[in-house]
């Protein structure tokens, strides 16, 4: 089994949060609190709070653990792909697997990402909705002192399932939209890239930026759902489930609820998957 596609897969997973986690965390905030007006009210007010730091709590954790996560997604991808289609990454440029092969391929790597990233992304979540400004004296602690405190305490308090809250939406999230990811990239290279050759960095770029935008704009509704679970037992009241999270947000706030984000995950979709996928390609031809 080749290994070097999760070595890429997690240095270009981290490569591209970096990039993308400002706009993540204002994105976390503006589906779960009802504070903000909008994207650039929400980036104002979380700059004068909580100053820069503030778009970046809770980065050094995933950047640790969610990288690791776009290892499984890029390894088990290539390799599932591989066993279907018996071609290495560098055949496949010569000749297109089908799409069918390619979409089973990429719903695999993203089916087996929600698992391993589902505590990751509720303790990120968490994180990034504490409001509290570290840098004024005399503002209220926050709940969670940190990534390891607040694994700690949802252990504590909601048990080991409490870390699995709205994986389920995660996995709904993840599944079929990463069938589509790689689908969108791969026919994209493919599209622009002479027969036989490798394609180039702005190929590249733009396929990994599209790519990331397609499923991004298709995983919103699911992400919303996703986020709203992962947050229920903090400080309102637990969703009985993934139906009643759906009913309870739709009643109370209409349809438009299942888009918040939208503009913000596709404009974070581009560079981050632009910034993944010319790493990963990179280093795979490095190596290869
Ligand atoms: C499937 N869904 C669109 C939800 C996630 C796609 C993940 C791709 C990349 N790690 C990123 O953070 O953009």
């Amino acid at each position: 089994m080749p290994v070097e596609e999760f070595v890429a897969g997690w240095i270009s997973g981290a490569l591209g949060l970096v990039m993308g986690y400002p706009f993540d965390t204002v994105k976390v905030r503006l589906q779960t609190q009802n504070t903000y007006r909008g994207i650039v009210d929400c980036m104002v007010k979380i700059y004068r709070h909580e100053s820069i730091r503030g778009f970046f709590k809770g980065m050094s954790f995933p950047v640790a653990s969610i990288a690791v996560v776009n290892s499984v997604l890029f390894g088990v991808y290539s390799n599932t792909l591989q066993a279907l289609t018996a071609t290495s990454h560098q055949d496949r440029r010569a000749q297109l697997p089908s799409y069918t092969h390619i979409f089973i391929a990429g719903c695999t790597g993203g089916f087996l990402q929600a698992y391993s990233l589902a505590p990751f992304d509720l303790i990120k979540v968490r994180l990034q909705n504490q409001t509290e400004s570290r840098v004024r004296p005399g503002s209220p602690a926050p709940l969670y002192r940190g990534p390891v405190h607040c694994a700690a305490t949802i252990l504590r308090e909601e048990g080991p399932r409490g870390l699995f809250r709205g994986s389920g939406a995660l996995m709904l999230r993840d599944t079929p939209t990463l069938g589509l990811y790689f689908i969108t990239y791969e026919a994209l290279c493919y599209q622009y890239t002479p027969a036989g050759q490798q394609p180039s960095s702005a190929t590249v770029l733009v396929a990994g930026g599209f790519a990331g935008i397609a499923s991004w704009v298709t995983a919103t509704p699911f992400d919303v759902v996703k986020a709203r679970m992962q947050m229920g037992g903090v400080k309102r009241r637990a969703y009985a489930g993934m139906l009643d999270c759906v009913v309870t947000s739709f009643r109370q706030e209409g349809l438009g609820v299942f888009f918040r984000g939208f503009t913000i995950n596709s404009a974070r979709a581009f560079p981050v998957n632009a910034v993944t996928f010319l790493s990963y390609e990179h280093l795979l031809r490095t190596w290869g």
